[in-house]
């Protein structure tokens, strides 16, 4: 098997109508300026010569796209079936988006590509055509053979890294999914991340509250009494440096995020509002936890301006760079030369 430095990243398109296709072209187009390694797009044809006229190498191998890639965007074709039109999903166009997840995550998991980066998908689109997981993040882990609650779902910018207890699931049903074992796992997930993807050797978690002022002694909610400090505590006789829980409101200003490596925070948008206000142009989904390397811009389909020449690549070409950085870090430190 190659070193996974040699070997290019695999970039699915997400949904043929979204901006996936257009941020995925871009980063080609800018690959030099934004420091971006060989990768293969996955996905369909026609989404990308709908919203891009530079040169698409199509190829069937990604052995293939190294050369390629100096000369065109390399391509393994998932032809999406019907019309497709950017802005207007269809549910050819989500099982298409579902097809190139499927074909990016078995490259990576064989080896033949060093990590796989994966284009925004429509959620609402995909449970329509039957998908049951919440998430991109879960499918993986389930085709990983990893339990989804061994799994963590982090976004990362540059000055911040959070990670959600609770993912994709109606805000009513947090506070009865919490418990001190998922917690546990989450914070595990991450810490060990933190080690082998960025290299930290005693990482440093911030947990959060999950009532205003973290339940106020008990007064405005008990979930930090019986939930989060109990898991803060099991952590901490295991050795990680976990602290908490602090009130969510106050742990996200300058001074506050310089005390930690990461943020675990109890729900989707506690999570994900502060990193997307300080980073949405450059936000990255990064899944920990995994036997391979997954990253994901940290937008999603942007229907509204698919199509338009309107959509910001950044993030996409973060999500590039962390996921060869990963796989890089990985490969640096594995026990075993050349995995
Ligand atoms: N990585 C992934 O697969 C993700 C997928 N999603 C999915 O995307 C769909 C739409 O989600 P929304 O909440 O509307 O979020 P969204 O990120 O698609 O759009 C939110 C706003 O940001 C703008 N925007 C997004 N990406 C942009 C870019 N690259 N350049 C310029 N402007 C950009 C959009 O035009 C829109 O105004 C949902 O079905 C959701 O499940 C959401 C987040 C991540
Ligand atoms: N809000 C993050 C998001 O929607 C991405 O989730 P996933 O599909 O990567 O699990």
């Amino acid at each position: 098997m190659a070193s996974p430095l040699l070997l290019p990243l695999a970039v699915s398109l997400g949904d043929p109508a979204g901006v996936g296709p257009e941020v995925v072209a871009k980063c080609w187009d800018g690959r030099r300026a934004l420091g971006l390694p060989p990768f293969v797009a996955v996905g369909d044809p026609r989404s990308l010569t709908q919203v891009w006229d530079g040169d698409i190498a199509v190829i069937d191998d990604p052995r293939h796209a190294a050369d390629a890639f100096a000369h065109g965007l390399p391509l393994l074709a998932v032809p999406a079936a019907g019309s497709s039109v950017p802005g207007c999903p269809t549910m050819a166009g989500a099982h298409c988006s579902l097809d190139s997840l499927e074909l990016a995550v078995g490259l990576a998991r064989s080896g033949s590509v060093a990590a796989v980066v994966t284009g925004p998908v429509s959620k609402q689109q995909l449970y329509a055509i039957g998908f049951t997981h919440p998430g991109q993040t879960e499918f993986v882990a389930e085709r990983c053979g990893v339990s989804p609650g061994n799994v963590a779902m982090m976004l990362a910018g540059p000055t911040l890294r959070t990670v959600p207890v609770t993912t994709h699931l109606p805000l009513r049903e947090v506070a009865d999914r919490l418990t001190p074992g998922l917690i546990e796992a989450r914070a595990r997930a991450t810490l060990r991340g933190l080690q082998r993807n960025f290299g930290l050797a005693e990482p440093r978690l911030a947990v959060a509250g999950f009532n205003p002022h973290a339940g106020e002694g008990g007064a405005l909610g008990r979930e930090e009494i019986e939930v989060i400090q109990p898991a803060i505590e099991t952590l901490q006789a295991e050795g990680w440096q976990v602290s908490g829980p602090y009130p969510a409101d106050t742990m996200f200003h300058a001074a506050a995020r310089a005390r930690y490596d990461a943020a675990l925070c109890m729900y989707h948008d506690q999570a994900l509002i502060p990193l997307k206000a300080l980073h949405f142009e450059e936000g990255v989904n990064l899944t920990l936890g995994l036997p391979i390397v997954r990253t994901s811009p940290d937008h999603g389909t942007a229907f509204d301006i698919a199509g338009e020449d309107r959509a910001d690549p950044r993030a996409m070409a973060a999500a590039m760079r962390m996921a060869a950085d990963c796989a890089a870090h990985r490969a640096a430190n594995s026990p075993v030369p050349g995995l």
